[in-house]
């Protein structure tokens, strides 16, 4: 589904803060990005929903070059990946419904066929007592759960989510973690930024990517505990 090959990436003329990052997401498997603070994993995932472009090496989506895509092709590999992002990002004068509903409203879904659907993320985030309220009303959870929302109405193939639980408790955290391993079953592939480890020993079975100062800790570039070993540990 994602190839990277020696990826790196310098802002202008800087040095690199992302170098020789190479690795495969598979389809429909869930991946945590950790490592500490400035290690480059927001950088990685800016990569991966195609904010940013590589600076050297080859990155393949969906089959197709990311690298050196055509400006037309862009929006249309970029709807198959969903983005919660570290700030949320929702958009202050609209309601509850209408952040969810925007990115069906962007890709031309007529109102009558949209409002089902919209309805039934907003109930499956536990926001339906909520769903007319502007964000500014809600607390970091109830927002973080209308960007997750948002992010996933579309039914991404991609997921991709940076310190989705960053601003909430523990117990919202599992609960959000709950949300993203409910799309992972559903066969989306998720890559989840996150420091909190408690929250990755709650996913044994995700891969654990790790980035320490710009590169991946396995120098090979292997993903630790690679998806294919699942059920041999
Ligand atoms: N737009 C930018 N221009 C210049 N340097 C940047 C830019 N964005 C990030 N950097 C630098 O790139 C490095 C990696 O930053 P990045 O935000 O990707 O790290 P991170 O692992 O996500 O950190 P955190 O966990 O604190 O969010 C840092 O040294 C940062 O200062």
């Amino acid at each position: 589904m994602v190839r990277f090959e020696n990826v790196g990436l310098r802002y202008g003329a800087g040095r690199e803060v992302l170098s020789d990052i190479t690795f495969k997401l598979h389809p429909g498997r869930f991946y945590f990005l950790t490592g500490p603070s400035g290690a480059g994993k927001t950088t990685l995932l800016k990569l991966l929903y195609l904010a940013q472009r590589p600076s050297r090496g080859v990155i393949s989506m969906f089959g197709e070059d990311a690298v050196n895509l055509s400006r037309a092709r862009r929006p249309e590999l970029r709807r198959r990946i969903g983005v919660v992002f570290q700030d949320f990002r929702l958009v202050p004068h609209l309601s509850v419904f209408d952040n969810v509903a925007l990115p069906l409203r962007l890709a031309g879904v007529p109102e009558e066929e949209l409002i089902g659907p919209v309805t039934d993320m907003i109930e499956w985030v536990g926001l339906t007592l909520a769903l007319d309220q502007r964000p500014s009303t809600l607390s970091g959870g109830e927002q973080q759960r209308v960007a997750i929302a948002r992010a996933v109405i579309t039914r991404p193939e991609l997921l991709v989510a940076d310190e989705p639980t960053g601003n909430v408790d523990p117990q919202m955290a599992v609960r959000l973690l709950y949300l993203f391993s409910s799309m992972n079953k559903l066969g989306t592939t998720v890559v989840l930024a996150t420091h909190d480890t408690s929250l990755m020993n709650r996913q044994p079975d995700a891969a654990v990517m790790r980035l320490e100062r710009g590169r991946l800790d396995d120098p090979t570039g292997m993903i630790r505990n690679p998806p294919e070993q699942r059920g041999r540990r």
